[in-house]
């Protein structure tokens, strides 16, 4: 058999860049939907009667059932057993339907006793039923975001494996930052001078449609390629597959619990801090209410230009390990500048465009990383557990920040102060440097060569 006959549609560059358009395009909606409600914090106290403690619980729900029924675990084990195309398409539609809850929980049909609003107007009744049926909406949306984002990770490496894998990756979490981006910046222009809520969250859905359209030619790419290398995919699945075992094989790996401590601890002071950033930007620096939700949106701006950047400097430098060291250092500069600094703009401004460097760099360094740590063999199982992982302080860090921000600000009749609530962030930045120095240390030790470039030559 001649070589040109083994090959497949892999081989095609524009094949691998089409599905890699297709599935960053999904990520993009997934990313526009997940901080769509950030900026209408304000709008949410004042239309909606919703405490910063409620804001806050919202946000978290995000990963209550990822958290409580280890959604991601078994989103791990269902994409083994079932396959890209079946777990995608699947979790893109609970993805949509809790969007959609979400949406119709803000809409004036539910609120004025629309479908459902007497049934959640009967139990809990110290919290609204626009909170109640947003959060159910939003944390099926977040298994759906998370499971979906696992599996364009591994539709990534089944593509791009031994190719540009790096740089693709790159180019995903970029195009997917265009998605916040476009949330912190747009969703109150989208809300109007009056502040409809509901309007941005029907953009959002509709958004997410499109997504689900994109996945569904990614599909059929998909189907393709497998009929062509069927043989060479069950061997990679098999390679890849979750096994329960090997969490606890994980859990026995210095270098995984120490990358995994700083995963959670860092990415808990970048996205509960951006739910609550746009609301700072207006209490704290005084900014135009729709401006503020821009000043967040250089946050994911700088990251567009700057992770593909940096993913290329860490494949043929390396650094990685002490890029983390470095990343850690710049969350506490930046979380002190928040909590104790001088409320003049320039420094909001400066304090966020270091945020995104650090936010560049940072998850640069560290995905590639965990292949360095891991065996092969459970690289699954270590991406499903370190998601959920990180899924704990995604979850518990709104609600704290919102009930830290409410109890500063009892008989709080002016702007709200939200020092208290930064400093819990400083404190995560503080632990993220503890832990990215013992995983430095143990790199040293166990010579996983994290600052070794990606590239070998
Ligand atoms: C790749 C990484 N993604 C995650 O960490 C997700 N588990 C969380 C996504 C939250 C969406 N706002 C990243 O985006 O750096």
């Amino acid at each position: 058999m001649s070589a040109n006959l083994k090959q497949s549609i892999r081989d095609s560059k524009s094949a691998r860049w089409f599905v890699l358009a297709t599935v960053s395009f999904l990520m993009f909606t997934g990313y526009f939907f997940t901080d769509i409600m950030s900026p209408l914090q304000g709008a949410l106290r004042d239309n909606f009667g919703w405490s910063n403690a409620e804001y806050g619980m919202f946000a978290g729900s995000y990963s209550f059932l990822n958290v409580f029924c280890l959604m991601l675990i078994f989103g791990g084990i269902i994409l083994d057993k079932l396959g890209i195309r079946f777990t995608g398409t699947s979790f893109i539609g609970v993805m949509i339907a809790g969007a959609f809850f979400n949406y119709y929980a803000m809409t004036d049909t539910f609120n004025n006793g629309g479908l459902g609003y007497d049934f959640l107007n009967s139990f809990l009744t110290q919290y609204k039923p626009s909170l109640k049926l947003a959060i159910l909406g939003y944390t099926l949306f977040g298994v759906g975001v998370e499971i979906a984002g696992i599996t364009v990770s591994r539709i990534l490496v089944k593509w791009f494996k031994g190719k540009e894998l790096a740089l693709a990756m790159g180019l995903e979490m970029a195009t997917a930052r265009g998605g916040m981006l476009l949330a912190f910046s747009g969703s109150r222009l989208m809300a109007g001078e009056e502040q409809i809520v509901s309007r941005p969250l029907a953009f959002g859905v509709l958004f997410l449609v499109i997504g689900f359209l994109a996945f569904f030619i990614h599909n059929m790419m998909d189907k393709k390629m497998d009929a062509e290398v069927a043989d060479d995919t069950a061997a990679a699945a098999e390679e890849d597959e979750f096994k329960v075992s090997d969490i606890f094989l994980l859990f026995k790996n210095p270098g995984f619990i120490f990358i995994a401590l700083l995963c959670v601890l860092f990415y808990s002071a970048v996205f509960p801090f951006s739910k609550f950033a746009p609301d700072l930007m207006v209490q704290k620096y005084m900014f135009n209410d729709n401006f503020a939700g821009s000043m967040v949106g250089l946050l994911p701006l700088g990251t567009i230009v700057l992770t593909p950047l940096f993913g290329a400097f860490l494949d043929n430098k390396g650094k990685g390990a002490s890029v983390m060291v470095l990343g850690a250092i710049l969350l506490i500069i930046v979380h002190s500048i928040f909590a104790f600094g001088p409320d003049q703009k320039a420094f909001a401004f400066i304090a966020m465009i270091v945020l995104g460097f650090a936010f560049s760099f940072v998850p640069a360094a560290m995905w590639p990383s965990i292949p360095k740590i891991v065996p092969e063999s459970r690289l699954g199982s270590a991406y499903a557990m370190i998601f959920m992982i990180q899924n704990v302080g995604l979850m518990l860090f709104p609600m704290i920040l919102g009930a830290v921000l409410d109890s500063s600000n009892q008989g709080n009749t002016g702007n709200l102060d939200y020092s208290n609530s930064m400093m819990l962030m400083v404190g995560c930045g503080v632990l993220a440097l503890f832990f990215a120095f013992m995983l430095k240390a143990v790199d040293k030790k166990n010579g996983y060569g994290l600052d070794l470039p990606n590239i070998q030559k």
